[in-house]
């Protein structure tokens, strides 16, 4: 599959790398981040993936969060792959920081010119964990998703849609509701196409119905000062479709906190926690 090291740097007594490989999902060269605690050359470990939102690459959580000490402590893997694909040379793939590049929003495409790339759906769910197991000390079996905004909404997808992959979820600030906001919206048509009974499939509050796994309670983290959340997140749409669907979630608000990664630093600890409890036997 092409592993090529880019980046090693030690830290927190485990070694934080950045990878590049050739996806044969999406088509062109990805660039992931992956942090190994201090014992990951003596036995299999369990596994976060980490999905970032809008505008990131694999390196925004990796350099701003600083979650290697807590993964470090728990002894857990972190991922942290790119949030869409790059290069493939679209007509638009450039044009604005909420489509394309950058904005990948977890879907695999049905509709021209993005089909052929953008299908980071199976990317995060098939062929990365794939790559990870067979490259890295990860236990397949023992493995978790959490993400931010755009990789929050990715995260609670991956995880309604197959039940028992993922032990648990988490996120922060997620897109609940992708159909009906102004993000998701323009994400779904560009790559679904005008079809909304398609989208729904990759919205987590209508997700939540069919699911049938096991019931871990979905944790999300919400900040009350965060700029995009009256218009683009609504989490109380997934806490109502969750109720509804008796699919336990807990939602903590966080009194004057934003959608940035201050807001994200200072709560990631407890996220860590929260899956080390599924993760670690
Ligand atoms: N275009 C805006 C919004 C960009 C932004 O805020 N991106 C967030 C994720 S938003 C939802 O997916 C982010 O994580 N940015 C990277 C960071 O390191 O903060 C703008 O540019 O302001």
């Amino acid at each position: 599959m092409s592993l090529k090291q880019l980046k090693v740097n030690k830290s927190f007594g485990g070694l934080q790398k950045v990878y590049s490989h050739d996806s044969s999902v999406l088509g062109c060269t990805m660039k992931f981040a992956v942090y190994l605690p201090p014992n990951a050359d003596s036995a299999k470990l369990p596994v976060i993936y980490w999905l970032s939102g809008l505008t990131c690459t694999e390196e925004n959580f990796m350099i701003k969060a600083g979650a290697q000490q807590y993964a470090s402590r728990h002894s857990i893997i972190l991922v942290m792959p790119d949030t869409s694909p790059r290069g493939c040379k679209i007509p638009g793939e450039d044009d604005s920081y909420d489509f394309g590049t950058g904005a990948g929003f977890y879907v695999d495409a049905t509709e021209e010119p993005w089909k052929a790339n953008y299908n980071m759906y199976s990317y995060i769910t098939e062929e990365l964990p794939a790559l990870i197991n067979a490259e890295f000390p990860a236990d397949a079996q023992r493995q978790s998703i959490m993400g931010h905004s755009m990789g929050g909404h990715g995260a609670l997808i991956c995880y309604l849609k197959n039940p028992g992959k993922y032990r648990s979820v988490s996120a922060f600030s997620p897109i609940c509701n992708p159909t009906q906001c102004p993000w998701g919206k323009k994400a779904f048509k560009g790559y679904l196409g005008p079809d909304e009974e398609s989208w729904k499939e990759y919205d987590a509050t209508c997700l939540v119905a069919k699911y049938d796994g096991p019931p871990t309670d979905i944790l999300i983290d919400q900040g009350t000062d965060d700029e995009f959340l009256k218009d683009q997140l609504f989490p109380d749409n997934l806490v109502q479709a969750c109720k509804e669907a008796q699919v336990p979630i807990v939602l903590k608000k966080r009194a004057g906190y934003d959608h940035s990664y201050f807001y994200i630093a200072t709560f990631i600890g407890e996220h860590i926690e929260h899956h080390a409890k599924h993760l670690v036997e």
